[in-house]
């Protein structure tokens, strides 16, 4: 049973003044696997369900409306089917936490009133959560702040067109995110992804409604000195259902450089990575084709 292998994270516990076990089980699964699942989070379960109406409502748009949903940094607009993965598409916002930008996404897309308000309540609250789970990692560690403050934050809206034909056909090819951490909402029936763990077997993760998982990616792994896992994931089609997910990215800092604190760094634990700006690295990433976190080599203090 997968549900099992994926660790489970208990927010409320979390936030509770004793805490310290729940903090000790973050940091095990932020090193161990670089995923788990959070549940008793904030989210109310209505505004969850309503978001994933109104996604699917923009994802059903014609084509031209959909190009209209053009990139603001590298990659983050519309992205159609492509031959490398035929049966997805997306559907971009950056920056979430900006008004204008939510007004920007929603006038090109023409949506109602009532998807707006659906989206800017979800992208305030997603965005809080992030924060929030930034703080968590942090005191995982050892450190108490609010690093994160400030990163921005990227939705993208999947969809994947299974059909009979394509059972047994890949969805999303095996990647790591690039950003800091990965909220995503996956789709409540249908399943899919697939996440690798230690050994590099891939597990399942079972649809689980009401919770959300979380991913960890390339800048928590360099910000981490190394500690924390930048999950291999992929989505494979299981079932001839469309299957649609919302995926929520705190990158990184916006213009400073990703470093790992002084604290994490040591004689015995020397400095791992180079510094570098998200920016650079997710435009690394893109020209370099190295989706599954391989282009950190080039960021590597001692290559
Ligand atoms: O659709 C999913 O469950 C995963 C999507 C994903 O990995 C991503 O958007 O980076
Ligand atoms: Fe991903």
């Amino acid at each position: 049973m997968e549900g099992k292998c994926i660790p489970v994270i208990d927010m409320q516990k979390l936030e509770e003044d004793d805490g310290e076990q729940q903090l000790k089980r973050l940091r095990e699964a932020s090193e161990e696997w670089g995923c788990f699942r959070i549940v008793n989070h904030k989210i109310p379960s209505s505004l969850m369900s309503e978001m994933k109406k109104v996604v699917r409502e923009m994802l059903d748009l014609p084509m031209e409306i959909k190009m209209r949903n053009t990139d603001v940094i590298a990659g983050s607009g519309y992205m159609a089917p492509t031959q490398v993965n035929p049966l997805y598409e997306a559907l971009g916002l950056y920056d979430l936490a900006s008004s204008q930008s939510l007004r920007t996404f929603s006038s090109q897309l023409d949506l109602s009133p009532h998807q707006r308000e659906t989206i800017e309540m979800y992208a305030e609250a997603i965005h809080e959560l992030a924060i929030d789970l930034g703080r968590m990692l942090a005191k995982s560690m050892g450190l108490a702040s609010d690093l994160f403050k400030g990163w921005p934050c990227q939705f993208r809206i999947n969809k994947y067109n299974f059909t009979p034909e394509t059972v047994g056909s890949s969805g999303v090819q095996i990647h790591t995110d690039s950003g800091f951490l990965t909220i995503l909402q996956d789709d409540e029936n249908v399943g899919g992804l697939e996440v690798m763990d230690k050994s590099g077997a891939f597990v399942s993760v079972d649809p689980w409604v009401g919770t959300l998982l979380v991913n960890l990616g390339d800048v928590a792994k360099a910000w981490s000195n190394g500690r924390f896992c930048n999950v291999k994931h992929r989505v494979q089609c299981k079932e001839a259902c469309i299957r649609v997910s919302i995926a929520s990215f705190l990158l990184g800092p916006k213009e400073e450089a990703v470093e790992a604190p002084p604290e994490l760094v040591d004689s015995d634990n020397p400095r791992q990575f180079l510094p570098f700006t998200y920016e650079e690295y997710r435009k690394l990433r893109i020209s370099t084709k190295l989706q599954a976190g391989e282009a950190l080599q080039f960021v590597r203090s001692n290559p």
